[in-house]
Order: structure tokens, then sequence, then C-alpha cells
């Protein structure tokens, strides 16, 4: 969440965190690269907008118009320029001066080579035990920052994959009320509201990029999982993708897969609830995943079929009031899962990404632990190509999403929790071929009809039929009767001349000529 530089006393003291891009020069002296001409320190700004009605405890959430309980000034990057010390590129540009365009292409998982399959997931292994070279995690609340003896910052060190995890952790966590005092858990900044689609498609970005980094490969891609396909199995379960099923336990993953090594973060939520702690990086048990095993639930032993995505796709409204979980006719509420796939607000239902991630029956099915399972990356990448699809298909008509009254977080300007240097939904609402400098190698299913449709197209398939059966009627009718006035006054001649000239002896042709 912080820059490793603004993890200090001094620095939450003053609330600047404007890194030097050359610290050679002595510290302070080049904030977020200004003599060279990338960037400058400036004051943070933040939504003041009013929240929806779901949030009743104003005043006691760290991540409260984010991220000022922290800091309230950050580094604002000129051009292509971008980052916490402005040291780095905005999405679709690389080189030195951020100067070259790229596209990176996210492809389907199973479209991969195995030598491809084998390097992806050495790739998130890495990333997995690779401490994240610039930021560090808050491991308690702002007012327990500065640690029991007030002069001990409480940071943490992550790995690149645990920083994804953790960052997930930390938008969905509940509110700390008071030890002895029940959390509060209607409060959600990255899912239930407008901006469940602009928050995990930064999520992603970031991952993306750490990668990019960590690899040394700026045209690394994520790869997507088609979670609906019309098949009810995990198809990328194999030790060569995800990993297979345990032969000794259901719910655990083969131990010939590395993912079977992975140690789970956040496990403890109960502990953060009731001590008001914040996860940390310490890891605790294996991933567990039961894909379609959740025999106590059999609507989510299924995975969403072709034609939900389609449907899904022909929802043209972006989200509609009260721009939470109970929101019909919107897109991003179909696309979440909480309607059903046509857009109609059903409690009963789960769809689309709420299904893919309930199927999962396990890690990947609980939301403050979901990320874990790296099966997460390919359900949310997936679900990110459906939304660019969306905004390509309705030219990311931004008309509905809402500036004010969403749920506390997902207003159009906030700046998304726990992400820095700050940076707002609105940010991510644009198409990403264009503006991130990614797309994605995928066919859309076409929609199959609706009996309604059906019927009229048998009528009007019927109608144009007749049409043509009369019409070729009529033709047949015509050329006969014209072929017929053609021969007519031949006929009508020689017959004359026949019966003029007919003498018994002469042949009708011989009197024509
Ligand atoms: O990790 C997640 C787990 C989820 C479960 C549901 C549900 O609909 O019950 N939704 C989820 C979202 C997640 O991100």
């Amino acid at each position: 969440q912080f820059p490793r530089q603004c993890a200090t006393i001094e620095s939450l003291r003053s609330g600047k965190c404007c890194p030097d891009y050359f610290p050679v020069f002595g510290p302070g002296t080049d904030q977020c690269g200004v003599s060279t001409g990338r960037g400058r320190c400036v004051q943070v700004t933040v939504d003041s907008r009013p929240h929806g009605p779901q949030y009743i405890h104003d005043g006691r959430d760290d991540r409260e118009q984010w991220p000022v309980r922290f800091f309230n000034q950050t580094c604002r990057c000129n051009g292509n320029f971008s980052g916490y010390n402005c040291g780095s590129c905005r999405p679709g540009w690389t080189g030195p001066t951020c100067s070259q365009q790229i596209n990176i292409v996210r492809r389907n998982l199973l479209d991969l080579s195995t030598e491809e399959r084998r390097r992806f997931v050495n790739a998130l292994h890495q990333a997995k035990v690779t401490i994240h070279p610039d930021i560090v995690i808050a491991t308690r609340r702002r007012e327990e920052i500065f640690g029991p003896d007030g002069n001990t910052p409480q940071f943490e060190n992550i790995s690149i994959y645990n920083y994804f995890v953790w960052s997930h952790y930390y938008s969905v966590r509940k509110t700390f009320l008071g030890a002895g005092q029940q959390s509060f858990e209607r409060v959600d900044f990255s899912h239930e509201g407008p901006a469940f689609v602009t928050w995990h498609r930064y999520h992603l970005l970031q991952l993306e990029r750490d990668m990019q980094n960590m690899l040394q490969d700026p045209t690394f891609g994520l790869p997507y999982w088609n979670f609906a396909t019309g098949q009810n199995t995990c198809d990328i379960c194999s030790d060569d993708l995800m990993g297979a099923r345990s032969n000794f336990d259901v719910s655990l993953i083969s131990q010939n897969s590395i993912f079977s090594q992975w140690r789970v973060l956040c496990e403890s939520i109960e502990d953060y609830d009731s001590l008001g702690t914040i996860c940390n990086s310490t890891e605790g048990g294996p991933i567990r995943r039961n894909p379609a095993g959740n025999v106590a639930r059999p609507m989510v032993q299924r995975l969403p079929q072709p034609e939900d995505v389609a449907l899904c796709l022909e929802v043209g409204i972006f989200d509609t009031p009260p721009f939470y979980s109970n929101s019909t006719d919107s897109f991003r509420n179909t696309v979440e899962g909480y309607s059903d796939p046509s857009g109609k607000y059903d409690p009963a239902v789960r769809s689309l990404h709420n299904l893919a991630h309930l199927f999962l029956n396990g890690t990947g099915g609980q939301t403050h632990l979901s990320p874990n399972d790296p099966i997460f990356v390919l359900l949310h990448t997936f679900t990110d190509a459906v939304f660019d699809e969306w905004l390509r298909r309705y030219s990311a008509d931004i008309s509905t999403y809402p500036l004010e009254n969403a749920p506390i977080g997902h207003n159009r300007e906030y700046n998304m929790v726990p992400f820095w240097p700050p940076v707002t939904n609105n940010e991510m609402f644009v198409t990403a071929p264009e503006n991130l400098g990614y797309s994605y190698d995928i066919e859309w299913p076409g929609r199959a009809l609706r009996v309604t449709e059906m019927i009229t197209i048998a009528i009007v398939t019927a109608l144009i039929l007749v049409a043509i059966v009369f019409a070729a009627a009529a033709c047949i009718v015509r050329a006969k009767k014209n072929r017929d006035e053609l021969h007519q006054p031949l006929l009508t001649d020689q017959y004359q001349h026949y019966s003029d000239d007919y003498d018994g002896i002469s042949t009708p042709s011989q009197s024509v000529v």
C-alpha cells in the first residue's frame, strides 16, 4: 500500500509521501523526479461527496477519504510518467522516457503452449516468494501505527503475490468499532458497488506490472480463465496449470503442483475483527479447493454458461440505484453475479463472477481469502474482459456511474483502497486497448434467441417464403404468357397462309416460305 520510503515516523507525521527519483543527490532533493521534469509533490485530492446509506460509522475507519488518514501529499507525474516517485510509466507505455507504446495481449490459459504454461506457473511462484521491491503493508490501524513505544512504525515487507492477496483483504475488511464490540460488516470497498469492476481492474494491472518488473519482461500478460464454456468442471485444474485435485484429500491440490506448497494469508479474521489488528504477511494453512463439491448448495455446483455472458453484455446500463448488490438492470451487478444473467435482481441468484468463486468451494470462495488461490487472477482477468467488451460496445458510457451516494469507496472520484499512489475509479473506466495498453484475445458468444424472437423470426421467414412462392408463380405465368405472345403471331400468320394456300398437296412449311 505505501512505498517503503514513506513508512517512517517523519513521513507519517508530515503526511508527505513524495519519494525522490534520484536519491543520490541527497534526501528530498529530487522528490517525484522534479529535477528531470517527471513530476512534483502535490496535495492529495479526495472524494468528499456523500456515500450511500449502508455505511453508518463515519470517522471510524482508516479507509474513509482514502488515503488522507495516512498521507495528504503525493507525487503527481507529468505525461506518461507514473508511479510513487514518477519513476515508472503509465500503463501502455514503456522505455526510459515512457514514449514507446506497448500492447500486452491477455490470452486464454488453455491456448498457451506447454512451455508458456510452465513459464506462467513459475512466474506466479516467483511472485509468491519474491519480496515486493517498493511496497510495504501497514499491520496496524492508523491509531496504532507508531507502535507500542510510539516510535516503531508498524509496517512489514510482503511478497509480490501476497501483496495482491493483502490488498484484497484490506479492501473488504470489516470496520473495527472497539474491543468487545462487533465489527461492522456492511462495508466493502471493492465489491457490491460500481467500483467492483474498476477496483479489480486496477488490482490486476498492478500485479501484472509487478510481475513484468520482476521478470524484466514488459510484454508479460496475465492469461484468463473462460469460466463460461458450458462445462461444469474446472478445466484449468490440471497439474501443468492451477493444480489437479489431490488423490488423498478432495479439498487439497495435488502434490505434483507447486500450488500445493503455497500457504494462505489473512486466515485469522476472528482475531482481526475482535482485536482490531490487521492481517500481516504471516502465512497459514494450504489452499483449499473442491470444485463443484458443495453438495449442500447444488446451485453453486455448476459454472456459468456462454449464454450468460452474452445476455449480461446486453445489459446496456452500467449501474442503477441503489448502486449496491440489489441493483436491478445493472451491468455491474450482473457481471458481479448478484442478478440473473439478463440483469434482473434476484436475492436467490448467484451468477457469473460470484458463481465462479463459489464453484471453487474453498479458499477461492471466501472474500477475505480468495486471491490466495491463483485461480482468482484468471477468474478476474476473464471478468475484466467482459467489462472491457461492455465498455467497447457501449462507448464507455460513464453517465450511470454515480458521482455520489454509492456505497463508501464506490463513488466515481473515490481513490481506490488501498492503492498508492492514489488512483480513482474513474481512471479505470476506459477501454483497455486504447488507454491501458492491453487487450484480450477472445471471441464473444452470440446470444441464443428467446422464444418470442424465434416465433417472430419463424413468422417473418414464412411470410417471405410465401411471397417468394407467389412471386415465382407470377414470373412463371408471365414468362409463359410472353412466350405464348411471341409465338402467337407466327402461328397465326402461318395458320393463315397455311389455310389460305393449302391446296392439299404442298406442306405448311413450304407454303410459309
Ligand atoms: O472472493 C469472493 C468470494 C465470493 C463469494 C460471493 C458470494 O456471492 O457469496 N461473492 C464473492 C466474491 C469474491 O470476491
